[in-house]
């Protein structure tokens, strides 16, 4: 493509960023006009815990990022933590229809993130528990900085991470690991995630941690696009085809499960003591 068409359609592909970013006030999104590359702020205060608000502004972006054949995202945080995970005011005493578009949301948000065409990278700039670390784990590479926790904690809050929650887990770090984080709701810190291979870098800052995002990205610019997108499917298909087979009976189980009064109980003394913390 010739410098002056390929100029012309970054700064179309800007425009288009630019505009769905300024429609969406809970993620911001950059587009590098050098790399194509998007950078994709979520800026929910105070700890980007996901609701369905969020959640659907991460849904569109990712679909504006498709339909604009994206070079590449990094997902990264405006605040000191990563994500907090899913909202659990959405699960505690919930009103059933939000519940259900809140799930399918969520679902939606994974089965888009897991198999984007283009490379992904999560820039971990703070703890990333739960669905914080979900997130991260859609992603092809994940950058963390130091003294942050992330894991998939959920046993600790009286829940249980659905199947697709694992299988993500599993896919990075195998299924003894997985095995023993998910029974024991371990939040690894930067040190033990790296060690495990829950994440692949440490970086200083997330400056830093931005440039190495953006080399991963820049490391496929010799690869055909087309063959780097069918390599991922293949490797990720098995596990998208089984999530999307399955997201009914998910969906039922999730409504099932914050149903029940021991959840709803959990849940609730979960959420004191995250308050009295702050309290202290
Ligand atoms: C086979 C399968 C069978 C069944 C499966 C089927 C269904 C399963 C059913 C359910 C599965 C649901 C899955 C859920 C996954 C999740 O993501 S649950 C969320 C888990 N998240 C956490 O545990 C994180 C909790 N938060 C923290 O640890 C800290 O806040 C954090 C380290 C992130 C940041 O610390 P700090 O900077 O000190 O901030 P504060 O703790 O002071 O928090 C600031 C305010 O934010 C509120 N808050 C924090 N996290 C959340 C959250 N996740 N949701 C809602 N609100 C949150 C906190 O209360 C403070 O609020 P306040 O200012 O006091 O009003």
């Amino acid at each position: 493509m010739a410098l002056s068409q390929h100029l012309s359609k970054s700064r179309q592909f800007l425009a288009i960023a630019r505009n769905y970013s300024a429609a969406a006030s809970l993620v911001n999104v950059e587009v590098n006009d050098k790399s194509g590359v998007a950078v994709v702020t979520l800026q929910r205060p105070p700890v980007n815990s996901l609701n369905l608000e969020l959640l659907t502004e991460i849904k569109q972006t990712l679909t504006g990022l498709e339909k604009n054949k994206s070079r590449g995202a990094i997902i990264t945080s405006a605040f000191k933590t990563f994500s907090a995970g899913l909202d659990i005011l959405e699960m505690y005493k919930p009103n059933p229809d939000r519940a259900k578009e809140f799930w399918t949301t969520l679902q939606d948000v994974w089965i888009s993130l897991y198999s984007a065409q283009f490379p992904t990278v999560a820039l971990i700039n703070g703890p990333a528990p739960a669905g914080g670390c979900l997130l991260s784990l859609c992603c092809e590479y994940r950058i963390m900085v130091p003294k942050a926790v992330i894991g998939l904690n959920e046993t600790q809050l009286g829940i249980v991470a659905p199947s697709w929650f694992a299988a993500s887990m599993e896919n990075v770090i195998g299924k003894r690991q997985t095995e023993l984080a998910l029974t024991t709701g371990k939040l690894f810190t930067t040190d033990e995630a790296l060690k495990v291979g829950l994440i692949d870098e440490v970086v200083q800052t997330k400056e830093e941690g931005l440039e190495k995002a953006q080399g991963f990205i820049g490391s496929f610019a010799r690869i055909s696009p087309f063959a780097r997108s069918l390599s991922k499917q293949t490797v990720r298909g098995g596990t998208i085809r089984s999530m999307v087979k399955g997201r009914e009976a998910d969906l039922q189980l999730f409504l099932a499960t914050i149903q029940q009064d021991q959840v709803q109980k959990g849940l609730g003394l979960y959420i004191e003591a995250l308050k009295k913390k702050q309290a202290a």
